[in-house]
């Protein structure tokens, strides 16, 4: 397998709005996208577009959330996840197994509407990591 595009880095934040705030106001974002909630993924989510890639806020939605442990150690929110494209999930995650890599949960459906699935961060040096296929329409 080939690493793909950096789609976007996830960041954790107990309240979207603040983030807005100090993206919009401190680092002059200026295509911040509609916040919108993602119950199936426990979180709401909001894009802001970079010139090459994006930053993903999210807020947990609710307890079960899997990033209420994250916020409980990192009570101001930071950095939680990179995630980079495959043009191909089934591949992907057999291409993961067979390398060992532990992989989170199912493969779902993500914020843009294509397959994702996490690698754990034990395997990934320390950085959780989100694998996504590139959406049909992209790039
Ligand atoms: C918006 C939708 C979607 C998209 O389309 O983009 C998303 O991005 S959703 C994003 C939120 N969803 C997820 O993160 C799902 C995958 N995550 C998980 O399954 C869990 O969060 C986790 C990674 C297994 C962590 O579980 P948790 O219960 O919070 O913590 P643990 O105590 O079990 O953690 C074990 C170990 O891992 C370290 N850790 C936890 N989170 C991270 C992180 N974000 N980055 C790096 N390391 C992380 C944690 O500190 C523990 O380490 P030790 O203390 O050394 O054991
Ligand atoms: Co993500």
């Amino acid at each position: 397998m080939k690493l793909g595009r950096l789609n976007h880095i996830g960041v954790a934040t107990p309240s979207i709005e603040q983030s807005i705030a100090i993206y919009r106001d401190l680092m002059g974002a200026d295509v911040i996208r509609a916040p919108f909630d993602l119950p199936e993924q426990g979180v709401k989510v909001c894009f802001i577009d970079t010139p090459n890639s994006q930053i993903e806020l999210i807020e947990p939605l609710g307890p079960d959330s899997p990033i209420v442990g994250f916020l409980a150690k990192n009570p101001q929110g930071g950095q939680h996840h990179v995630c980079f494209e495959v043009p191909d999930i089934v591949a992907a995650r057999a291409w993961f197994e067979g390398k060992g890599a532990r992989i989170l949960g199912p493969t779902r459906i993500g914020a843009h509407g294509t397959p994702i699935f996490f690698l754990h961060p034990k395997d990934m040096g320390g950085v959780l990591t989100e694998i996504m296929e590139t959406p049909k329409d992209a790039h």
